[in-house]
């Protein structure tokens, strides 16, 4: 298979900092259309690869091709014009707005102050909001103002704002951190959907909520593989048990 059969292929991907590789001659495909889903325990290096795919950290070594585009030599800005969303544990979204108004100055032609100024609000725009609250639940919430926003809703807004520029791959750490348990159902359902037009990489710990989203699970250990594949074969993988229960 060539790469060009992947949205992301990422190839002996390597970070050292002050000689410590974080992440360690990683390779990982992620198809069209997958939901993967990165578990390890704490430090395995999980967050520093979406770090390395989004530009925010720069790799030693290795390659991380886009849509066969190489990211590793792209900047954080242009990486994003190119298509991929990152969504960070703590949701950034603008309090004082309404819904509609956050999900609105997310559009991409209204973004940088150029795009503020000359932005007037066309059906277009109109149209990918209503498309984007109703995928994240929040049409009946559109006027409200984004600061009584459940925790769990202001975390959907934010994956909203990232809908908004229509990432083909979007990275979320740990978007169920904090959420009841409806809300958690609610954001596997939430998941399920979008992933249907786009790629999808989570970082993710609740094992059951896993579960419920992942095509493929990635487990990551001292920024290794340490085994890719179906939730249930990963579930039994002896090297697996052992590196979780401690042993
Ligand atoms: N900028 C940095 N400088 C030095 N060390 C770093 C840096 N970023 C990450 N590390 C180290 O790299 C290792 C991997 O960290 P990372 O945050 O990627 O793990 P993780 O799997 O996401 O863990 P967690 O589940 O706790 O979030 C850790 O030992 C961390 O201390």
């Amino acid at each position: 298979m060539s790469n060009t059969d992947f949205v992301l292929a990422v190839e002996d991907l390597t970070v050292s900092f002050d000689g410590f590789k974080a992440v360690d001659s990683l390779t990982m495909y992620i198809d069209k259309n997958e939901l993967r889903v990165l578990v390890g325990p704490n430090g395995a290096g999980k967050t520093t690869v979406l770090d390395l795919i989004c530009g925010k950290t720069k790799s030693t070594a290795g390659s991380i091709k886009f849509n066969n585009t190489e990211l590793t030599k792209l900047s954080e800005h242009e990486i994003v014009r190119s298509g991929v969303g990152r969504k960070f544990q703590n949701p950034s979204i603008y309090e004082n707005l309404s819904v509609y108004q956050n999900l609105e100055v997310s559009y991409p032609k209204g973004r940088g102050v150029f795009g503020s100024l000359t932005f007037k609000r066309t059906k277009e725009v109109e149209d990918r909001v209503r498309k984007v609250a109703e995928d994240i639940m929040l049409t009946e919430f559109l006027d409200m103002e984004s600061a009584l926003l459940s925790h769990g809703q202001k975390q959907w807004l934010e994956i909203g704002m990232l809908l908004m520029q229509e990432p083909e791959l979007l990275m979320l750490d740990e978007p169920v951190a904090g959420m009841s348990a409806k809300e958690r159902d609610q954001t596997a359902e939430l998941l399920n959907r979008i992933c249907q037009n786009r790629s999808v990489i989570v970082i993710e710990h609740d094992m059951e909520f896993v579960k419920k989203i992942a095509h493929k699970v990635t487990v990551l250990h001292q920024g290794k593989i340490l085994a890719e594949g179906p939730m249930e074969k990963v579930q039994a993988d002896e090297k697996v048990i052992e590196v979780y229960l401690g042993h």
